[in-house]
């Protein structure tokens, strides 16, 4: 213990603090944030996503499927060199994270480029988002749906809402004030309840009419300003299926880029079994039904959206591995097998 003591008193006398690798990037991130000077020096050797009109850039991985384009700033001015554009458009792009050894990342949307050419010069090809999310594996879809959400608040934002004069953003894209008021604003995203309703037996999912043929997933709803998450669930509950929730437990979040910027808040909620006729209200559900475990653990076995030519049923699937609704639904599957083996 000694010899550590001493390795720490000699470090902070030489001005290195023992962060863990996840503080320093955190630290670096915020400096990014608030220095613009700094996050342009970033930008020089940072990495980037592509977007083209909020389409992201996507490359065929060698071991099949699709990842996430990653370009490094050298590429990208190289793009811009020989489509004849300024440097300058890196300067255009939102800071969305590090790496763990402080390399910065960006997204930027080459809308103003010739699409062919810019796919034809990186390799790759500029996807819908919603597809995109289908092709990509799970840890590309956060960094990729962050960068979209990014660009879409500041295209939507260069004008403030207060007086309608421009809004000017600073370098990492963390902000943007008004010239004019000097009010500040932050990008926004929309507190979203989603909850997976138990008897004890069964489960509880929904189809709106915008759904694609045979999905359906966990009830969901925006939060009324001054709610609660706990309070957004029952209202939700009670609005759309027409049950009053007994009990609920949150499990997890996730940032939704649809339709603008969401905070998915993820609960499980249970519902007394004697009370579980489902009576729809309004226009926004089609259907609302009770699904087996069998049923569930089926449909989650299966995958996405059922291919052309495959097997299995195609009149149910389940949203795929990176919609929280998928998460909830494991959740529910794996607890159920755990109250079988106990009993
Ligand atoms: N990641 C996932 O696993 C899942 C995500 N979702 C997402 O949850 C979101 C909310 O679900 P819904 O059942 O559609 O919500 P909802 O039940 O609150 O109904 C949508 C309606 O709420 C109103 N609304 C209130 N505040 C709004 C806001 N800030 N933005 C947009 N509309 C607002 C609009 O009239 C809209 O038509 C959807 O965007 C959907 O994409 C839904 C299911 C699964
Ligand atoms: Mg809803």
């Amino acid at each position: 213990m000694r010899w550590a003591a001493q390795i720490l008193f000699r470090s902070r006398l030489l001005g290195w603090r023992p962060y863990s690798s996840y503080v320093s990037q955190m630290r670096y991130l915020l400096r990014l944030k608030e220095d613009d000077e700094a996050c342009q020096l970033a930008l020089q050797s940072g990495s980037f996503l592509l977007y083209h009109r909020l389409a992201p850039l996507l490359h065929k991985a060698e071991q099949g499927g699709y990842r996430a384009a990653i370009l490094q700033a050298a590429d990208v001015k190289g793009i811009l060199r020989k489509l004849d554009r300024d440097e300058q458009l890196l300067e255009e792009s939102f800071l969305i994270g590090c790496s763990e050894n402080q390399v910065a990342q960006f997204s930027l949307d080459v809308g103003g480029l010739e699409r062919e050419a810019v796919e034809e010069l990186c390799g790759g090809v500029f996807v819908d988002l919603k597809k995109a999310f289908f092709l990509l594996p799970g840890q590309d879809v956060s960094p990729v749906s962050r960068g979209h959400a990014l660009i879409h608040w500041h295209q939507t934002h260069s004008y403030s809402s207060a007086n309608g004069l421009p809004t000017k953003r600073n370098q990492a894209g963390s902000q943007r004030v008004c010239q004019t008021s000097r009010i500040t604003y932050y990008p926004q995203m929309a507190p979203v309840a989603i909850v997976l309703v138990t008897d004890g037996r069964q489960c509880l999912l929904a189809r709106q009419p915008s759904f694609p043929r045979g999905l359906y997933s966990a009830l969901a709803g925006f939060c009324d300003m001054g709610e609660t998450v706990e309070e957004t669930v029952r209202r939700e509950v009670a609005e759309e299926v027409g049950l009053e929730v007994q009990s609920l437990n949150y499990t997890g979040s996730q940032h939704w880029p649809f339709p603008h910027s969401s905070l998915m808040v993820a609960c499980h909620a249970t519902v007394n079994p004697g009370s579980t006729q489902v009576s729809l209200s309004g226009a926004e559900l089609e259907e609302a039904r009770w699904f087996s475990v069998a049923e569930v653990r089926g449909a989650l076995s299966r995958g996405g959206p059922p291919r052309r030519g495959e097997g299995g049923n195609p009149s149910f699937w389940v949203p795929p591995p990176f919609a929280v609704a998928n998460q909830l639904l494991q959740e529910w599957i794996n607890q159920q097998g755990h109250l079988v083996a106990g009993f």
